[in-house]
């Protein structure tokens, strides 16, 4: 679903984010990155996503060489075939619940699926909350918005920065397991930046990144092992 095969990235001021990297996400999977602070997590998913490009390198992404496309196309490619969650929710404080939910098909110009955005706002335990207004709800109830949002488009990939990074422990939990059920029943491909092994450990694999580099990839993480691994490259 997404392929990014030998991406360097040197951000300006000369520093080497990316050196190299190739890795691939399958359709239907959840994939974890992880690494040190600065080791280049963002900068990976800003590339896979096509909001950043690469230096040198290539990504396919839902099967478009996106290196080879120029804005506004990119952007119609990325809104098509991509949803975002973030640690900061981003949701428009002045829209509804409901609106926020099908603003990007808006944007895109499409016209919004609206029974699967009340299908998916059912799902993520917020039906009948359509016209609150996000300061209205909790951070977990906004993440659950904005992870309505994020597949209101039927992407067929979902990018999450440390989507859990201002949650509490349960609320977490409880935004993982709709991540991992999005892909389990829906097949939707998940690639999530996290610093924690317990979020790491709801995934099918995890990559780690240090230095700019694939460090390792493991299969079958559970928290323990995400963990002690973590030790090992921040030594
Ligand atoms: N826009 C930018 N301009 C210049 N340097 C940047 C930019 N974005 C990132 N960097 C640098 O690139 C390196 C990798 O940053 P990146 O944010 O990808 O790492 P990360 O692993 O996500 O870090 P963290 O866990 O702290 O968020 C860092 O040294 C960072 O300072």
């Amino acid at each position: 679903m997404v392929e990014v095969v030998g991406v360097t990235k040197v951000h300006p001021g000369g520093v080497r984010a990316l050196d190299g990297v190739t890795v691939g996400f399958g359709q239907g999977s959840f994939t974890a990155v992880m690494g040190p602070s600065g080791s280049g997590k963002s900068t990976l998913l800003h590339c896979a996503a096509g909001l950043d490009r690469p230096t040198s390198g290539q990504v396919v992404l839902a099967g478009q060489d996106i290196g080879a496309l120029r804005e506004p196309k990119l952007t119609a490619v990325r809104r098509a075939h991509v949803g975002f969650v973030f640690q900061s929710f981003n949701l428009v404080d002045s829209l509804s619940v409901w609106d926020n939910v099908l603003l990007p098909q808006q944007l895109a110009g499409a016209r919004p699926d609206r029974s699967w955005a009340k299908e998916l706002l059912a799902r993520v335990g917020l039906a009948g909350r359509e016209k609150a207004r996000p300061g209205e709800l909790s951070g977990g109830q906004q993440q659950r918005v904005a992870l309505a949002r994020a597949l209101a488009g039927r992407p067929e990939v979902i990018f999450g920065d440390e989507p859990t990074g201002a949650l509490d422990l349960s609320t977490g939990r409880e935004v993982l397991g709709l991540l991992r059920r999005f892909v389990d029943e829906l097949g939707a491909t998940v690639v999530m930046v996290t610093h924690d092994p317990a979020a790491a450990g709801w995934a099918d694999r995890v990559v780690f990144l240090a230095d700019g580099r694939i460090a390792d990839d493991m299969a079958a993480p559970t928290a323990e092992k995400v963990a002690t691994r973590m030790m090992e490259l921040t030594r």
